[in-house]
This record gives structure tokens, C-alpha cells and sequence, in this order.
């Protein structure tokens, strides 16, 4: 019985990381707005210091509605989602997390809705810049409220869902929509290249 019961204290110290992809992992604002000036150059568009709302959508739309109908198109087509380009540091830095003591990382992504392309290609991403052994670390849920965890690093400022009180610490990873946002009091992490991650975690491990 002792065994199994540190084996229960064992896992229950683990830091359970949960960690977005989008805008977190794989830069989807970047590759949106180069795609959108190759395909409609001489259409008005948004620069990414000027991008506010968390659906790029909703920004264009304001400008025009055909606009916001172009921005979507782009992302349902074929092989956006599989060619993101990554946020700087962000696979070094997940297999950091992945070999620390301590520590137990998932990937935790929403799907888009049109899933037809989406839904392959986050799990082609992965593969591709993470290994393979990551497929087997993936969370897709359309409700990351009911996602179990310690922490979740996600650019949307307001996760909302099913359970009113996640039981996961939200920190907001920087991103161009979401710099001049109201966060609440959450904590942000700006980027995987200067090391406040590494802090980060062992903040949040001491209190596990
Ligand atoms: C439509 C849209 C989706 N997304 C991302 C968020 C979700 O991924 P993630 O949960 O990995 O951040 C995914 C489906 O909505 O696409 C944006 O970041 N901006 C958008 O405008
Ligand atoms: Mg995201």
C-alpha cells in the first residue's frame, strides 16, 4: 500500500503544463496577413501592430464585410494550418518542458469548426516540428475550460466554457491581438526566447 501511495503523491506533485498552439506554438496571424496580401494586393489590410480582436474576422469586417469573408477563406484552405511558421523558441522550449522533472506537457488546441484541412494538418504540424512521439500528447477540444491542469499558456485572453472556475492558472502568451488587452490580473508570458518561461515553471511547480 505504501508503494501505491507514493506513487499517488508522486504523480499528484506533477506539474501538469497545458500549452496552446496557435498564435503560442505556430504563428497563424503572420502566415494570415502574408497570404491575404498575395492573394488581394490591393485590398486594405490590417498590420499585425494594429490587429486587435482575437478572431482576425471580426477586425476586417469592420472595414468591410467581403474582407472578413477573404480572411476566412484563407484559413479553411488547404494547407494553411500544416505550413504555420513557429513563434521563435516555442519547439526548443516545449522539448525542454517535455524532458523536465517534474513536469508533464500537453499540447491543447481548438479545432476550427470547417475542420476538413484544420484538424490533419495541427496533427502534421506537430509531427513535423515536434516528432512523433508528440502525437500522443495532443488535447483538441473546443472547450479547454473542461481540460485538466495546472496551467494553460494561451494567447485568448478570455477562455471561456462549460466550467465557470478552469482549474488551470491561465497565462496569456503575448500576441499581436492581444498586447493592449485587459487581462484580469493574469500573469503573461511574452516569448519563448528570453528564458521567463523556465521562471515561470518554477514558480508555478513550488506551488504544486
Ligand atoms: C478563426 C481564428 C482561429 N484562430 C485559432 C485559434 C484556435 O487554435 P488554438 O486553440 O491552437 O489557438 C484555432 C481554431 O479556432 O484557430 C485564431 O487564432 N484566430 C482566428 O481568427
Ligand atoms: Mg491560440
Amino acid at each position: 500500500m505504501a508503494g501505491k501511495n507514493s506513487f499517488r503523491n508522486h504523480s499528484e506533485r506533477k506539474l501538469l503544463v497545458l500549452v496552446d498552439m496557435d498564435q503560442v506554438l505556430c504563428d497563424f496571424e503572420m502566415r494570415l496577413l502574408q497570404e491575404f496580401q498575395s492573394r488581394h494586393p490591393n485590398d486594405p489590410f490590417i498590420p499585425l501592430e494594429e490587429r486587435r480582436t482575437f478572431y482576425a474576422r471580426d477586425q476586417y469586417a469592420k472595414i468591410r464585410a467581403d474582407l472578413a469573408d477573404n480572411i476566412r477563406d484563407i484559413y479553411n484552405s488547404e494547407g494553411f494550418f500544416r505550413d504555420l511558421p513557429e513563434i521563435p523558441g516555442a519547439c526548443d522550449a516545449m522539448k525542454e518542458l517535455k524532458e523536465m522533472e517534474g513536469v508533464d506537457v500537453f499540447i491543447c488546441s481548438s479545432p476550427l469548426t470547417s475542420y476538413e484541412f484544420c484538424l490533419k494538418e495541427k496533427f502534421q504540424w506537430i509531427e513535423e516540428h515536434l516528432g512523433q512521439e508528440w502525437l500522443d500528447k495532443i488535447i483538441l477540444t473546443k472547450d479547454k475550460t473542461v481540460a485538466n491542469g495546472h496551467v494553460l499558456i494561451d494567447d485568448r485572453p478570455n477562455i471561456k466554457g462549460a466550467i465557470r472556475k478552469p482549474i488551470w492558472e491561465h497565462v496569456v502568451f503575448t500576441a499581436c491581438h492581444n498586447v493592449h488587452s485587459d487581462i484580469r490580473g493574469k500573469r503573461r508570458l511574452d516569448n519563448w526566447t528570453d528564458g521567463s518561461w523556465r521562471d515561470l515553471i518554477l514558480d508555478l511547480q513550488m506551488r504544486v
